[in-house]
């Protein structure tokens, strides 16, 4: 009753502008029942009316995370976290919003600033003017892998066996060779014009001729083996190469020389070729930092798509998938399952219902059906017990609160991660664990409950990232008798992760601080003296690799759909299974997890994708499955999409940009506009007030002439204008309502 009184006056104070008041009267309501998530509603919007966005925010998500689900949370959150720029977070409360009623105006109006802001942020960094593409050569490393030393000495071996390639060649008295005398200097002349003659088997004779006199000459070595090449005679080029002393090796020969190892398929030396070709040139040379890549690519990925139509290579946009012979719409390419997963934050989830090892769903019978289950007719609940998979499930006998579809699972799970991590290990661990299942809130150092983490992923992702990372060291360790990981073990380690590319351009470290010290409490010490520290570069990269990277999954197959096909194999004759229909109409929600996935993740982005991804029971595992959306044909790429392509050009471009850091560089994203203000072609501004007109079929590109309209659907327009379809008509006029009601798809 106290409460009752204190709230109407609150609210008349509220009501009548009086915020601090108010402000005061909540609090002590808030102190007085601090799970009652009404009064952090009612103090939020004071907050917001006084303009004080961030103490709003922390109220809202407060709310939130005490289960509060209205209207006005939705348009409380989605307008602060817009004006604090935390579209991410404006977006999931507006979906809310969204859940509740998708009509309502005030909601619209609020998507609508939540739209225009991320494309005023656009405008603002400078929108396409001030768009350059990354150069994905220069974030991946030519570090060598644990263990390429001794590919080496194989590939020596071959080149010794097999090529009859000798370690070393004698070349004694070398004179530098940039005089050529006499004869020599002659029959040079004569081979190299032969040469760009094309008559090669004669210009080969006469460097022969020259070589015999002026044996030690670098410049007519590596000639004579640029011609051995062109003739395809790989063997008697590389020989050339060889036979120059390693100080006298310039840029063209270790180029060519790589060229030579990749062409022969010994990889490792074509990369150390490739790498001194880019030592020499001080890293300035992209081609051949680009041939590198390829190379490591290749060997990196051959084996895993051997008996599969796709392989993956190395683009201008780092990997990429394409397509290794004719697929048809609808033919499954790969099936995967993650190298490692994790929690995401959705409020929908309830892990104790699924298998933190494996994604399995372990819903029983009793969490299926609830209370009805005592109410059934006998011989449903007999069919039930007959029938609903039986799942042993385990929980961790630590912390009894991590549960897993069987003790196989556990014990995997503890080898490979949960040991370091358990919310039983420490304060630390249980506090991180905590903080995930609020959805990333939780008390910050400075005592003020706030939003601490801002990412789709949980932090107990990135912790599991690091835990695998010291267990698998430790375990190398221990198999050796050590008493500290080497860093060979360190780097055997970590080699896996290095397949996944990490690119974004703010620091994860200043603005996630808390996560980061737990996170480094966690992992001070590892036992068994092992400690581990992580530098904020560290903490960056493992952040933007899962931001780039991630995939999110479910396990599409629980014991309910196993229920479901016994029942429906029930012969006609029993009725039970049409009874049992009645309680089996809801589809148990599927937990959302996230992945790394080695071959999806090479899926480059396209808002024209041809392939999707989708939800996939691998290996008993939760996975993903890559399905072709379209016909492909040899030698395409295949994209997949990141995000909802039915925005328009710009708020797509914005939303890629804010969400994975890159500038979409897809055809559909070159050939559209973003307005009649400007020639999609020629990028010419109409004038005085007049604007250009648009492709009369798909309303998304404009031409100031013919010409234009013609160039650009030869180029390409052509590729990706398809009629405007009514519901993304409003996409095409910058009026865009999609946004609200579909989840982008990563
Ligand atoms: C999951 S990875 C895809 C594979 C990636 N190319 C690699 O080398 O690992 C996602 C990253 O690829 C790049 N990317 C994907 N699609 C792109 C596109 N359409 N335009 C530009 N960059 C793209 C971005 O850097 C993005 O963060």
């Amino acid at each position: 009753n106290l409460n009752m009184t204190e709230d109407k006056t609150a609210t008349e104070d509220f009501q009548a502008g009086k915020y601090a008041e108010a402000v005061e009267k909540y609090s002590a309501l808030i102190n007085a029942t601090p799970n009652f998530s009404s009064y952090y509603l009612k103090r939020g919007q004071c907050y917001l009316k006084s303009n004080k966005y961030k103490e709003a925010l922390q109220d809202a998500q407060k709310a939130s995370s005490l289960g509060e689900k209205s209207m006005e949370l939705a348009m409380l959150g989605g307008k602060v976290a817009t004006k604090l720029q935390m579209y991410e977070e404006a977006y999931r409360f507006y979906k809310i919003g969204v859940e509740l009623d998708n009509t309502n105006t005030d909601l619209v109006e609020g998507l609508r600033n939540l739209q225009q802001a991320i494309l005023d942020e656009y405008e603002l960094e400078g929108g396409e003017d001030a768009e350059k593409g990354y150069s994905a050569v220069d974030f991946c490393s030519q570090d060598p892998y644990p263990g390429d030393d001794k590919l080496l000495q194989i590939e020596q071996k071959i080149l010794e066996n097999k090529h009859n390639i000798q370690d070393t060649i004698p070349w004694k008295d070398y004179k530098d060779g940039g005089e050529f005398r006499g004869q020599a200097s002659e029959a040079a002349i004569e081979a190299h014009s032969l040469m760009v003659a094309g008559k090669l088997e004669e210009a080969v004779q006469k460097f022969t001729f020259a070589i015999e006199t002026e044996p030690n000459n670098a410049i007519l070595r590596r000639l004579r083996s640029e011609a051995y090449y062109i003739m395809d005679d790989k063997i008697n080029s590389l020989r050339d190469l060889w036979a120059i002393p390693k100080n006298q090796r310039r840029v063209e020969v270790w180029r060519l020389g790589g060229q030579i190892f990749h062409d022969l398929n010994l990889p490792l030396h074509a990369e150390l070729w490739f790498k001194n070709a880019t030592r020499l040139t001080d890293g300035k040379d992209e081609g051949v930092k680009i041939l590198f890549q390829r190379t490591r690519i290749q060997r990196l990925y051959a084996p895993l798509c051997n008996n599969l139509a796709i392989n993956v290579e190395f683009s201008d946009f780092g990997k990429c998938v394409v397509a290794k012979k004719a697929i048809k719409e609808g033919e499954e390419l790969f099936t995967e399952k993650p190298l490692i997963m994790g929690q995401v934050m959705d409020k929908d989830n309830n892990f104790a219902l699924s298998c933190d090892n494996c994604a399995a769903s372990i819903l029983t019978a009793e969490d299926y059906f609830g209370s009805t289950l005592e109410t059934m007719e006998p011989d449903l609940k007999e069919l039930i017990r007959e029938s609903w998979p039986d799942i042993p499930t385990v929980a961790c006998d630590k912390c009894q609160k991590v549960k897993y579809c069987s003790e196989d699972c556990r014990r995997q799970a503890w080898v490979s991660q949960h040991e370091l991590i358990c919310p039983a290990r420490s304060e630390a661990t249980k506090k991180l664990h905590e903080i995930s299942q609020n959805l990333g809130h939780g008390v910050a150092e400075d005592g003020v409950w706030k939003n601490l983490w801002d990412a789709h992923f949980s932090p107990l992702f990135l912790a599991r990232v690091w835990s695998s990372i010291i267990s698998a060291a430790k375990h190398m360790m221990k198999e050796s008798d050590g008493s500290v990981p080497t860093a060979e073990q360190w780097a055997k380690a970590r080699s896996p992760f290095r397949k996944f590319m990490a690119f974004g351009n703010s620091s994860a470290a200043d603005s996630m601080p808390t996560i980061l010290n737990l996170i480094r409490e966690i992992f001070k010490d590892c036992g068994d003296g092992v400690q581990y520290k992580i530098t904020d570069n560290e903490f960056n990269g493992r952040y933007f690799q899962a931001v780039c990277n991630l995939q999110t999954f479910s396990s599409p197959i629980t014991p309910y759909h196993r229920f479901m096909t016994r029942v429906s194999k029930l012969g006609a004759e029993d009725t039970r299974g049409m009874r049992m229909l009645k309680y089996l109409q809801t589809t148990p929600h599927l937990n959302t997890y996230c992945g790394l996935f080695q071959l999806q993740s090479c899926l480059n982005h396209s808002c024209t994708n041809n392939v999707q991804v989708s939800d996939a029971e691998v290996e008993g595992y939760g996975g993903v499955k890559v399905v072709a959306k379209a016909d492909i044909k040899k030698g395409d790429e295949l994209f997949t999409t990141y995000i909802d392509t039915s925005m328009p050009r710009r708020l797509r471009r914005a939303w890629l940009f804010r969400s994975f850091n890159f500038w979409c560089h897809c055809h559909r994203c070159e050939f559209e506009g973003d307005g009649p203000e400007v020639c999609t072609e020629c990028q010419k501004k109409a004038e005085n007030n007049s604007l250009f007109l648009a492709c009369g079929q798909c309303h998304r590109a404009w031409y100031c002439s013919v010409p234009c309209q013609k160039s650009a659907w030869r180029r390409g327009h052509r590729k990706i204008c398809r009629k405007t379809k009514s519901s993304t008509d409003a996409a095409a006029n910058q009026d865009s309502i999609e946004l609200s009601n579909k989840e982008p798809e990563k």
